[in-house]
């Protein structure tokens, strides 16, 4: 395997897992590929025990699903493959049916930065059954790390109160792809750069950086080092001081400093990497500040995080920037993001939409049936509650009720009268027709901060944080219950009727 050259090889779409196709062949074979269905993508709770999400992978989604073609090695791989009697596991029928398959499906997404919330849709996909299945995989894939790291960055973000934190975990992210992903959603959570030059090339991210150990080790004295790296970047000299000793490293630094200085020169500033980043951040700006560098800039790193950053703020350490890597690109504490892809109806052959439900012994598991779409409303410009509501429902003008999935008591009753609303899910695809424009990534990373300005800081508390109110609109909370209540009785082998 040539990874520079062969990786890809031009299609994703055997990116999934197996079942989906075996599930494919099946519909095909049972004739019910081409019956529509609606399935949608969301998540039962948030990452990091916080009180927001982050909505991202959009755009890689767009892409997948405009480039959703199998190709003929896909195709031939396919043919090889065989079931456990030796024969060919899918027909050729079925493969003819895969290459001539052109994705035809409508897509509504919310928009990639948006502030979301648990069991409210993030993406709902309607159209033929087959096709509907495919994507399962490769749609969870993109949008549960995306959003994972996107919603880290921006914990991580919020603990740095506004100061620049650079995204430095190309090193341990993820592999090749989980690092390319994760410095993208790190730059849309809010960081300010990313490390991963590539990310750069392909993104459109700013890359920034310093230098490492290594290149003080490589010369005799710290001093050299300063004085050549001072040599190659008088305008973008960051100085690495805790090599040997970290006062001795400011000191140094202040030295090579004043002969930049005196060439009409100024360092940028220090980074400390190890040892107590708030001890030695507070030594380092009363010593630069005496030496008249009260501009220099202090970076810190070292497994730095979120709670480290809040930790660190309340010492009053005098860090002004924060290089974050590992604990960011690999959202070490909750390694994934719970996204499931469920299906709630499908149209039987009237034509009638059919609403579908999955039990749980667990009620937090059980789905939202229908055809159904998500509002938000705002009052005086700050988002109050999120409802989730069949699109084909007539809302009472006066006042929607909605109701809590998880908990039937907890009711709120908006009045439209004091609030804006707005509808999340967008149209991204109409029968495979792309209709949306997507945004650029730094349009992203400004949505990003807009949508956390519109919720109330009790939400982005990063501890224990208020429990954004989103409900079902009445009518869907009914149908819902009486699904259930059918589901179970035809479980128990009673007449459902009845
Ligand atoms: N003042 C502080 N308050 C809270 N946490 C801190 C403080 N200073 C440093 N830390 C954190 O404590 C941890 C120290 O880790 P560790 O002991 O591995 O580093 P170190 O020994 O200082 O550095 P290294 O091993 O790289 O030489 C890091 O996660 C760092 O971010
Ligand atoms: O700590 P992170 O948040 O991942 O940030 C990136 C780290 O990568 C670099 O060193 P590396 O960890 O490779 O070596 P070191 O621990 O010996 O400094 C850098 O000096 C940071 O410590
Ligand atoms: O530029 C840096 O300082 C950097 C880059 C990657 C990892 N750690 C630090
Ligand atoms: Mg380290």
């Amino acid at each position: 395997m040539k990874i520079t050259k062969d990786l890809y090889q031009g299609s994703l779409a055997l990116l999934t897992d197996f079942y989906q196709l075996t599930m494919a062949y099946a519909y095909w074979k049972s004739g019910k590929a081409e019956q529509e269905a609606v399935f949608n993508l969301f998540f039962r709770k948030h990452p990091f025990q916080g009180g927001f999400t982050i909505a991202a992978g959009l755009d890689y989604v767009v892409d997948y699903c405009k480039n959703f073609k199998f190709s003929q090695e896909d195709l031939s791989y396919l043919a090889t493959m065989k079931g456990k009697d030796g024969k060919v596991l899918f027909e050729t029928g079925f493969l003819e049916y895969l290459k001539n398959m052109k994705f035809s499906c409508d897509i509504d997404a919310v928009e990639e930065g948006t502030v979301v919330f648990p069991n409210t849709p993030l993406v709902r996909v309607k159209g033929p059954l087959i096709q509907c299945q495919l994507l399962e995989t490769p749609l969870l894939n993109i949008i549960n790390f995306q959003s994972l790291i996107a919603t880290k960055a921006a914990r991580i973000n919020l603990a740095a109160q506004g100061e620049p934190v650079l995204e430095f975990g190309l090193r341990r992210a993820q592999g090749i792809d989980g690092g390319l992903a994760a410095s993208r959603a790190a730059y849309i959570g809010g960081c300010t750069s990313t490390s991963n030059v590539m990310a750069g090339k392909l993104f459109g991210i700013p890359v920034s950086g310093t230098h490492a150990h290594s290149w003080i080790m490589s010369f005799e004295t710290e001093m050299e080092a300063f004085e050549a790296y001072a040599d190659a970047f008088p305008d973008q000299s960051i100085f690495l001081v805790d090599t040997y000793d970290t006062v001795n490293g400011i000191k140094n630094a202040i030295k090579v400093g004043n002969a930049l200085r005196s060439n009409g020169k100024e360092m940028v500033g220090i980074r400390i990497d190890s040892g107590d980043l708030a001890y030695f951040s507070n030594v380092a700006r009363e010593m630069l500040d005496e030496a008249g560098f009260p501009d220099a800039k202090i970076v810190a790193s070292n497994d730095l995080d979120e709670n480290i950053i809040t930790s660190l703020k309340g010492q009053e350490a005098s860090i002004n920037v924060w290089g974050v890597g590992t604990k960011l690109v690999t959202a070490f504490d909750q390694p994934a993001l719970g996204g499931v892809y469920k299906l709630s109806a499908i149209r039987d052959e009237e034509g009638r939409w059919i609403p579908k439900i999955k039990l749980s012994q667990q009620s937090l598991k059980i789905n939202i049936p229908g055809v159904h779409t998500v509002k938000r409303f705002f009052s005086k410009g700050k988002a109050v509650a999120d409802m989730i509501y069949l699109e084909s429902q007539e809302l009472n003008p006066q006042a929607a009720l909605i109701i809590d999935p998880n908990d039937p008591t907890r009711r709120k009753r908006m009045m439209p009268a004091f609030y804006q609303e707005e509808i999340l899910l967008k149209p991204i695809f109409a029968k495979g027709k792309l209709i949306y424009t997507l945004p650029t990534i730094a349009q992203i990373r400004d949505r990003v901060q807009d949508q956390l300005g519109s919720i109330d800081k009790t939400h982005k508390r990063l501890v224990n944080p208020h429990l954004y109110p989103i409900g079902l609109e009445e009518n869907l909370h009914q149908l819902r219950m009486e699904l259930v209540l059918k589901a179970k009785q035809v479980d128990n082998g009673n007449d459902a009727e009845q």
